[in-house]
């Protein structure tokens, strides 16, 4: 069996989002880390801040991966060895973390790098998209002319587009007259994965020049990229695609069908949400599939993944 965790994205951050990790002693140091990027306890900030400040970029992807490397921190030695991982958005870079391949405070200060970086590039009136239920061709339609791109490929026609906000605004409009399923604004302040960040990506790729990978030490879990969904066979050839993924969207259909040829046999999602967990399983019924935000202690969590594959 193997266990495919799931890093998330941009979007859900919560008032509980660290209700099982933020006590726990094994990622006391990366709460005390972040706090100090943010100038304030992340486990307080969750709880008291306005959800305007949850969703500004910079605080949202160390708030996202801020969680990824605690579960990790938390779950290690207990999960099956058996691993395969992949990261939605900024969660990518967050796995990577994860993976081992990058240590987990320059794995955080590559994420405020890439945060700050976005927002230099971005000028407040940009946004992302979800629509669900149109093909490829009319999203590309609604897309042509206007300033706003595919961002995120996912499972059963589901897309998520990156751009200003006034081109998706009409592009909401016209995908609900074209019969769209469900047309909804996610709360993501940037245009991620879009061509709109293409300096963002360049400068990525220059502070992704300096990371130490630490690739002396057995991978943990095989590793998917986000561009193209294919495993992360040459850490230090395949670094870069952390950079291109900035401007590139996600095939994060092919990702999670990665993780499945690579032999998954459950899906755990980190969070903050649900989304990924919920989108694998509406993509891999036969494949049970959660999130920790479903459970109330890590003790549900381990019981969970005992009872399903015989150990943990
Ligand atoms: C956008 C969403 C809120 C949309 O989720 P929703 O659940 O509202 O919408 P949905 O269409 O998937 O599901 C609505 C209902 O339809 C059902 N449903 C889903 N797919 C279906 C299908 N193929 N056929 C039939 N029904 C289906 C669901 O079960 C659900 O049912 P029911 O109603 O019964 O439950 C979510 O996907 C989400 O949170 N995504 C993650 C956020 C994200 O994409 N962030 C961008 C990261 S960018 C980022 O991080 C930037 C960076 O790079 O830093």
């Amino acid at each position: 069996m193997a266990l495919a965790i799931l890093c998330s994205g941009q979007g859900n951050q919560h008032a509980g989002m660290f209700d099982l990790t933020g006590d726990a002693p094994e990622a006391a140091s990366l709460f005390a880390y972040v706090s100090r990027q943010l100038g304030g306890d992340p486990r307080v900030l969750v709880r008291q801040a306005d959800p305007d400040v949850l969703h500004g970029n910079r605080t949202a992807q160390l708030l996202c991966t801020l969680q990824a490397l605690a579960a990790a921190a938390l779950f290690d030695s207990a999960l099956p060895g058996r691993r395969c991982l992949a990261g939605y958005s900024v969660g990518e870079v967050a796995a990577w973390g994860v993976a081992g391949l990058i240590g987990a405070t320059e794995t955080l200060d590559l994420v405020d790098k890439r945060a700050r970086l976005m927002d230099a590039e971005s000028h407040g009136d940009e946004g992302m998209l979800f629509i669900r239920g149109l093909d490829r061709a009319s999203i590309d339609q609604l897309c042509e002319g206007r300033e706003a791109a595919i961002a995120i490929c996912n499972p059963a026609n589901a897309w998520v587009l990156g751009g200003r906000k006034v081109a998706l605004d009409m592009i909401a409009q016209e995908a609900a007259k074209c019969g769209a399923l469900r047309v909804s604004s996610i709360p993501v302040k940037v245009p991620s994965h879009t061509y709109l960040l293409a300096d963002a990506s360049s400068a990525f790729g220059g502070a992704l020049a300096d990371i130490r990978l630490q690739t002396g030490r057995q991978p943990r879990a095989r590793l998917f990229s986000g561009i193209d969904g294919d495993p992360v066979l040459d850490a230090s050839r395949d670094l870069n695609k952390l950079a291109l993924q900035i401007s590139h969207p996600i095939q994060w259909d092919k990702c999670l069908a990665g993780c499945v040829e690579a032999g998954a046999t459950v899906f755990l999602e980190l969070g903050p949400g649900r989304a990924l967990a919920e989108m694998a399983a509406g993509a891999y019924p036969e494949i049970p599939a959660r999130s920790l935000d479903d459970f109330r202690s890590i003790r549900g969590v381990l019981d969970w993944l005992t009872r399903i594959t015989g150990s943990a």
